[in-house]
């Protein structure tokens, strides 16, 4: 007998994954899906979903304590990071066995194990062989190693989520997503944080001067940033420390903490994937593929999501996009469709959030012919009423078309609001457009007409 055959087989069950394994089976293909962990993929069981909950907790500590004695009176408001743990764990620990369970409703063939080309059109999984007429690959992304001698001292952010408590000192490598998420969390939590930043501002994708104004922010709520700092080593110290090593302004330094957490970026995960065998060319920036999210080298193999040499930023929506592309060509006799990314919002679920979409005010001043409107708005009804402090925006406009080019926000909602913004912009609003538009009042979106 030979190999079971399927018309697709889908390696992942993350978000691209997924997309693309239950849309094709709901169009009667025959298909697999092979996980290597637990079913459900990075953004449900070790990404966006959990660090959501995190990131509730932090902000809602710093809207209690920020509403103190104005709002609310609430003296021992704090997070009980086991409770909160046991929270995070009611929307992940469920995940695996209902996702398997729903594959297999769909009639979705299931697999376990790390899969790996053997040919063109086939994979093994398990010592199993499979063929298969398209092969669809959204193995997503893994920390990036820290080639530092004592770099494995440091957690990555998947055992961050394993933490049933937090010690009092933390030392984030890195200052991007992950780091600046997690530290606004320990820090509400009562740790000591610092952040060791490569280049010269943390959270680079997002606007310099809200970045300033988090930052300061931060620096408050015990949170110390260091930026244009080289770590070069993690050593052991006595009674289970550690002393970080970091060279700044062109000395050596350190600082010793419970704690380090791995938070300075992240690869694609094509470890194992042998693709080689496959004929599917890649670079350390990931899987090469066309405009159709095709393989350049092998047209059999599609592949969407953090593991593809892409452009766009490594997000859950980008992925889900990309893979919506693979869908409809996967379903077509010849590739056509391309991902229709618009513009794409980013959030960082720091306290309060940073949110960015479009130009950034140095492209757009090179770029166009360009209105900056911005303003610390912490000074405003909005933001005063929730007894919040740290708010602030950068809306920039294009003089002769009058439309957004970019938007940035901080502050309460932001995360939110942003999404106006991307709506404005994906459906060629001008700014008059929108200062036209009645919003509820009192609310943060009411705040766009001003900024606008
Ligand atoms: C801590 C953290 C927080 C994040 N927060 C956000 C957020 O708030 N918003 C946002 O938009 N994005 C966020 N992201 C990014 C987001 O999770 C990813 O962009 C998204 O999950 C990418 O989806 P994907 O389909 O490419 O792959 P993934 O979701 O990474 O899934 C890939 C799957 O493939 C499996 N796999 C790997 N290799 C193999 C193999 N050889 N065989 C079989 N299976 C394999 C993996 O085990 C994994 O389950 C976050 C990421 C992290 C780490
Ligand atoms: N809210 C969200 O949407 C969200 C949250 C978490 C992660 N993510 C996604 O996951 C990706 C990975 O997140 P991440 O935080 O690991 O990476 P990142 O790329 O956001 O940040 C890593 C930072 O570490 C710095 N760095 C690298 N090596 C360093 C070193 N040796 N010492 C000091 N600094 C160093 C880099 O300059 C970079 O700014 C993000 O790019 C993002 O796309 C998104």
């Amino acid at each position: 007998m030979g190999n079971p055959h399927f018309d697709l087989i889908v390696i992942g069950t993350g978000p691209s994954a997924s997309t693309v394994a239950k849309k094709c089976r709901q169009e009667g293909k025959r298909v697999a899906i092979i996980e290597a962990r637990e079913f459900g993929g990075t953004c449900a069981l070790r990404g966006c979903n959990p660090k959501k909950v995190y990131s509730n907790a932090a902000n809602l500590i710093d809207r209690i304590r920020g509403a103190e004695g104005k709002l609310v009176k609430c003296d021992d408001a704090r997070i009980d990071w086991k409770e909160l743990v046991a929270f995070q764990r009611e929307f992940t620990q469920p995940v695996a066995d209902s996702t398997e369970a729903s594959y297999r409703k769909q009639g979705i063939d299931t697999f376990h194990g790390r899969a790996s080309f053997t040919g063109r059109n086939s994979i093994e999984v398990d010592g199993q062989s499979l063929d298969a007429d398209r092969i669809f690959v959204g193995v997503g992304a893994r920390p990036s190693p820290l080639d530092i001698p004592g770099g494995k001292r440091a957690i990555r952010s998947d055992e961050f989520f394993e933490l049933t408590e937090i010690p009092k000192r933390v030392v984030f490598i890195g200052g991007g997503y992950i780091s600046m998420e997690f530290a606004c969390v320990v820090a509400r939590h009562g740790a000591s944080v610092t952040v060791l930043q490569r280049t010269d501002q943390v959270l680079p994708e997002f606007d310099p001067d809200l970045v300033d104004q988090l930052t300061e922010y931060s620096a408050e709520h015990g949170i110390n940033i260091f930026t244009s700092t080289a770590v070069t080593e993690i050593d052991a110290a006595s009674g289970g420390t550690m002393v970080v090593q970091y060279k700044s302004e062109g000395h050596m330094k350190s600082v010793e903490t419970d704690l380090v957490v791995h938070g300075a970026g992240r690869i694609p995960n094509l470890d194992g994937l042998n693709l080689e065998a496959g004929e599917v060319t890649y670079s350390e920036m990931g899987i090469k593929v066309d405009a159709f999210m095709r393989s350049t080298s092998n047209p059999a193999v599609y592949a969407a999501g953090d593991c593809v040499d892409s452009s766009q930023p490594p997000l859950t929506p980008t992925a889900n996009e990309q893979a919506r592309a693979v869908v409809n060509n996967l379903l077509a006799t010849t590739p056509t469709h391309q991902p229709d990314y618009g513009v794409i919002p980013q959030v960082a679920f720091t306290v309060p959030a940073i949110a960015s979409i479009g130009l950034s005010q140095l492209d757009a001043e090179r770029s166009h012919d360009a209105e900056i409107r911005h303003d610390d708005s912490s000074t405003w009804g909005s933001v005063r009423k929730t007894g919040q402090r740290c708010a602030g925006y950068k809306v920039i406009i294009d003089r002769d078309s009058d439309l957004i080019l970019g938007a940035h926000l901080l502050g309460p909602a932001a995360e939110e609001t942003i999404n106006l913004f991307a709506l404005a912009m994906k459906h060629g609003l001008t700014s008059r457009d929108i200062k036209s538009t009645l919003f509820a009042f009192p609310t943060f979106a009411s705040d766009v007409r001003r900024m606008v």
